[in-house]
């Protein structure tokens, strides 16, 4: 169980996560807000490389501000900027990291075959990172952060850049690992918490807000999606509308526009109700003053 009490971090004036306070318990947990919203900072408090201001985070009876050394020891991290070392091949990197964190021969002769068995590169182990796809380093990122058999796995925006396969192959592992650890994954992208999370915290100007399934925040814009279809003119016209949020377009043939758009009234009397996806309750939350 993580239980987050009261955590506030302050850079100078800047207040980038205000008084925050959490119980986590199991499963993959989002973590989804727009930049600059904090999701950064809050998992860098949560991986022990900032310390917060006020407040103290517990696992399981340890603590962050009193048992740091033995915390990073059942915390693995992929921050957003991994910097794997193009020269390295898989195994060195992971036996470097393994070293880093004060494992032994032993638990590395043991552990990097089964982790690299694990995110499917067993048959990349000598090769250089250097050749590998964003898709592959990313993979062994997390091969990594769960060497040591972490109980909190934090990932901070793993599919950016990732293209379509390898976004789908990345949540495929990361639900693979969630079924029995607590992982924390931030990212701006809707889709990968509506594929691979089972709970949500939403976050915008250092506040975070629980959501305990993500039917829950789809529910936030129950009633006010409306789908219509119309011609290039009137969508010029809903565009420049200031109380429509158009949330998705296509161009069905010459002239003839699908769109779906969030609006408390269906303005135009052919728009017909939709059934809300996780990103039309994202934005209803994030518009909410
Ligand atoms: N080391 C720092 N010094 C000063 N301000 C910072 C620092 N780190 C973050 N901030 C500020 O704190 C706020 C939150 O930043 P953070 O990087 O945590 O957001 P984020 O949600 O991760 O954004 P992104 O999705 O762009 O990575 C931003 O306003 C940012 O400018």
């Amino acid at each position: 169980m993580l239980q987050i009490s009261g955590i506030t971090k302050k850079f100078g004036k800047k207040v980038a996560l205000h008084n925050t306070s959490l119980t986590l318990d199991k499963g993959i947990i989002g973590l989804l807000g727009p930049n600059g919203a904090g999701k950064t900072t809050f998992l860098r408090l949560l991986s022990t490389f900032y310390v917060s201001d006020s407040g103290d985070i517990t696992l399981n009876e340890l603590s962050w501000s009193k048992d740091t050394e033995k915390i990073r020891k059942t915390i693995g991290y992929l921050p957003q900027q991994t910097g794997v070392f193009p020269s390295l091949k898989a195994r060195e990197y992971l036996e470097y990291m393994g070293i880093l964190r004060g494992m032994d021969s032993g638990q590395l002769s043991k552990e990097i075959p089964s982790v690299l068995k694990e995110v499917n590169l067993e048959e990349k182990a000598d090769h250089l990172i250097g050749s590998f796809s964003g898709g592959m380093k990313q993979r062994l990122g997390i091969a990594q952060a769960i060497l040591h058999q972490p109980s909190l796995l934090l990932v901070d925006e793993p599919t950016a850049g990732l293209d379509p396969e390898e976004r789908i192959r990345f949540r495929n592992l990361i639900k693979r690992l969630g079924k029995n650890r607590l992982i924390i994954l931030s990212t701006h992208i809707t889709e990968d918490v509506a594929m691979t999370c089972d709970q949500a915290l939403l976050m915008k100007a250092g506040a975070i807000e629980q959501f305990s399934s993500i039917q829950e925040i789809i529910s936030l814009a129950k009633g006010q999606v409306w789908a219509l279809e119309t011609d290039l003119s009137t969508y010029e016209t809903i565009k420049s509308n200031t109380n429509i949020l158009i949330t998705q377009t296509s161009i069905l043939e010459e002239n003839i526009i699908a769109l779906r758009y969030i609006a408390t009234e269906p303005i135009y009397p052919k728009a017909k109700i939709a059934v809300p996806v996780l990103e039309e309750g994202y934005m209803v939350w994030l518009n909410k003053k």
